[in-house]
């Protein structure tokens, strides 16, 4: 079972935009919005030997209620295929679209969350969180409604006044996830963002992570180097390979959703069925041509 900290109460996100009063996305109302990219390549200039490859004829899509995961061995693109879909890089050939419409660099329908939480350290955790709303000129009224609801929504209500040195390293990705969140992205980004974690809390926001994409119906873009934690959460893995980056395998998946409907981490974990994606997923990165046969 989830533990109370990761509970989320359903309808909290959706029920507050209301309340808010400023214009945002119908979340579970509009037609799923997609991320698609399409056949992208991506190249450095390298030193004195011409471009590098980094992807190539990358094809990926998936829309508001997917959880994707990507893995793959160092050095494969990851972060270079996030900070595609972010706008943060532009491909040498392909194209990147929200529904249908070609992105031409970051807009607040992506929101991205690194592995360092990159709170402003001289802001509290309520103004950290309403920042992005802010930045679009939403009343600080509004802005510290919609924060208290985030925080409420990442289990840390009551936390609003605190500084971010006052928070541990979980609840500070809690504060950088709301944070994301403020803008009412389609897309939340995340490279490696449990990385930094201990190994238990680690655990425990892989279930709080999973309630706040059921919440929230926005679609999940996520990069780890733990098998483990592909398996637990993804619907879909997407297994990259090197030099250059390109997609070898992509998996459907239920053990995230299992969890959700209320299976316990340690048995999921413990099934055959868990065990043996384990095998085959470890096989598929660490094999030239990966094959995940079902
Ligand atoms: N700005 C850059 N200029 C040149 N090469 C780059 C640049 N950024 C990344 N690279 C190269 O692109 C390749 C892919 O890097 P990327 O960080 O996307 O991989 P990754 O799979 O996320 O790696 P890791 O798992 O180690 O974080 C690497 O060989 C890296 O050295």
């Amino acid at each position: 079972m989830l533990d109370a900290a990761s509970r989320i109460p359903s309808g909290t996100v959706a029920a507050s935009r209301h309340r808010a009063g400023y214009q945002c996305r119908q979340w579970k109302v509009d037609p799923l919005g997609k991320l698609s990219l399409n056949q992208v390549s991506l190249s450095y200039p390298g030193a004195g030997i011409g471009h590098v490859g980094i992807l190539h004829n990358v094809t990926l899509s998936l829309d508001e209620r997917e959880f994707v995961v990507v893995i793959g061995r160092s050095g494969s693109g990851k972060t270079s295929l996030l900070n595609l879909a972010a706008g943060f890089l532009t491909p040498s050939h392909g194209s990147i679209a929200v529904d249908g419409a070609a992105i031409t660099g970051p807009g607040s329908d992506r929101a991205v969350v690194f592995q360092d939480d990159a709170l402003y350290p001289w802001l509290n955790a309520r103004d950290n969180i309403g920042f992005p709303l802010k930045l679009r000129h939403v009343a600080k009224r509004v802005r510290d409604t919609r924060a208290e609801e985030l925080l409420d929504l990442v289990g840390l209500s009551g936390s609003g006044d605190k500084k971010i040195w006052e928070l541990s390293g979980g609840m500070r990705q809690r504060v950088g996830i709301a944070r994301a969140l403020a803008s009412d992205p389609k897309f939340l980004l995340m490279d490696e963002p449990l990385g930094a974690l201990d190994a238990l809390t680690r655990s425990r926001m892989q279930s709080f992570l999973l309630n706040v994409w059921q919440a929230t119906s926005t679609g999940v873009l996520l990069i780890t180097h733990s098998i483990d934690e592909a398996l637990f959460l993804a619907t879909r893995v997407i297994v990259l390979e090197p030099t250059p980056g390109r997609i070898t395998a992509d998996i459907p998946l239920d053990f995230g959703r299992r969890h959700l409907a209320g299976e316990s981490a340690a048995s999921i974990r413990s099934s055959s069925a868990f065990k043996t994606a384990y095998e085959r997923l470890t096989l598929a990165i660490h094999t030239e041509t990966a094959e995940f046969a079902a």
